[in-house]
């Protein structure tokens, strides 16, 4: 076989191998999936249902469990703990999902922030800040 077609079959290979990666794996459309989710228990009984739980405890509660959960993630990272940090990120965004829903943010708002600083260095912004006291 030539270097060209070997190629093309290593490329193929590795083509597949990420499509079967893909549709085995939950990708961050779990987040939008999860989102909906959460705001579908807007006005659900919190006795049925913990986001709704956590909705009637009102905007600080759910800004302190989001604090917990950061802290317990940040614990768990610095334990070296990978599989405890997972789980507590998990219950991180998730809480964090409930707040942007309880303050009425829209996550595809966060998801532009975000698009819109690809490709610019934190440090090049950083400096653009100092530059400009406003
Ligand atoms: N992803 C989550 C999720 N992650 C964590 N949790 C809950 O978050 C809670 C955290 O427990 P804690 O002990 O920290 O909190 P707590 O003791 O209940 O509260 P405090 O005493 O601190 O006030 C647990 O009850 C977890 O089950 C979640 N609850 C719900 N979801 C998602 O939300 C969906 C809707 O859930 P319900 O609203 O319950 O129907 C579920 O199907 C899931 O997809």
């Amino acid at each position: 076989m030539g270097d060209k077609k070997a190629a093309e079959k290593a490329a193929e290979k590795a083509a597949e191998k990420a499509a079967d990666r893909s549709a085995a794996v939950p990708s961050a459309e779990v987040l939008d999936r999860l989102f909906a989710t959460v705001q579908s228990r807007k006005g659900a009984d919190p006795e049925s249902s913990y986001t709704a739980k956590l909705y009637s405890r009102g905007t600080a509660k759910i800004a302190q469990k989001v604090g917990e959960e950061a802290v317990e993630a940040i614990l768990e990272a610095v334990r070296g703990d990978k599989a405890a940090l997972a789980s507590e990120s998990a219950d991180l965004l998730y809480h964090l999902m409930v707040l942007w829903a309880d303050a009425g943010l829209d996550p595809a708002e966060v998801w532009a922030k975000l698009a819109q600083r690809e490709g610019t260095s934190g440090i090049d912004e950083k400096k653009s800040r100092k530059r400009d006291p406003n």
